[in-house]
């Protein structure tokens, strides 16, 4: 396979804990897991082997990148996450898990997911709208799964709840090596007040992991 070198060192993927009902899913999984391979990116993420997060993880293990799973320590049973792939750290709360996640990456994408995957995924468009960082966020719009998503964010724009500049924090991309191009790309805007904010008291991006537990 063909290294290319990113500027991103490490990305962290939110995804389903379940596959999905296409196949088309878990191939992106899997695409994206190897796109990252390709471009010497690691991952963190969820931590576990269940659905499309064991695809992702599995793909960039194999590919011989490092894989860091975050996994708060009530989800660490293997009935609940499966077997885990990389290394894994534990955390006490889901909070932290989310924490810890956007510390240790460079940028974020979302693949497919359910409820877990769109709270990760509005989380850091909204800290990236208040400055909290600059990391460059992804939707990976596999056959249109995220159209609605996409079309309700532009119908809060037209109705004046979410800024025009703070709708161009979602790069979207309907296949994995259009989308880490697009994010490499891509140019953070801010807005006057929000450039002027200051976040250096925020310590949950600063958060540091009570154990860090190699597997
Ligand atoms: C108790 C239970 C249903 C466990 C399923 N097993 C899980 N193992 C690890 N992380 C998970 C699990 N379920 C949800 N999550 C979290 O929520 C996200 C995915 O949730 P969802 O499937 O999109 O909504 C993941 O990124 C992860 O952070």
């Amino acid at each position: 396979m063909e290294e290319i070198k990113s500027k991103f060192s490490r990305i962290c993927v939110f995804c389903g804990s379940s596959s999905g009902k296409k196949a088309s899913y878990q191939e992106a999984a899997v695409e994206l897991g190897n796109e990252l391979v390709e471009r010497r990116i690691d991952l963190v993420y969820g931590g576990g082997s269940v659905g499309l997060m064991g695809l992702i993880s599995q793909a960039v293990h194999d590919g011989g990148r490092h894989v860091l799973g975050i996994i708060p320590k009530s989800l660490m049973p293997r009935e609940i996450t499966g077997e885990p792939i990389g290394e894994v750290r534990a955390v006490s709360d889901m909070h932290q898990r989310k924490a810890e996640m956007a510390r240790q990456a460079d940028a974020f994408i979302a693949l497919p997911g359910g409820y877990g995957t769109l709270e990760e995924l509005l989380e850091v468009i909204t800290w990236a709208q208040l400055g909290i960082h600059r990391k460059p966020v992804g939707l990976l719009n596999v056959d249109g799964f995220y159209n609605s998503l996409l079309s309700f964010i532009d119908k809060a724009v037209d109705e004046g709840f979410i800024s025009p500049i703070a709708r161009r924090i979602i790069v979207s991309a309907p296949t994995a090596k259009q989308l880490v191009r697009e994010l490499e790309e891509h140019v953070p805007e801010y807005d006057d007040v929000v450039s002027k904010l200051i976040w250096e008291d925020v310590d949950r991006l600063n958060y540091v992991p009570e154990s860090g537990v190699a597997i």
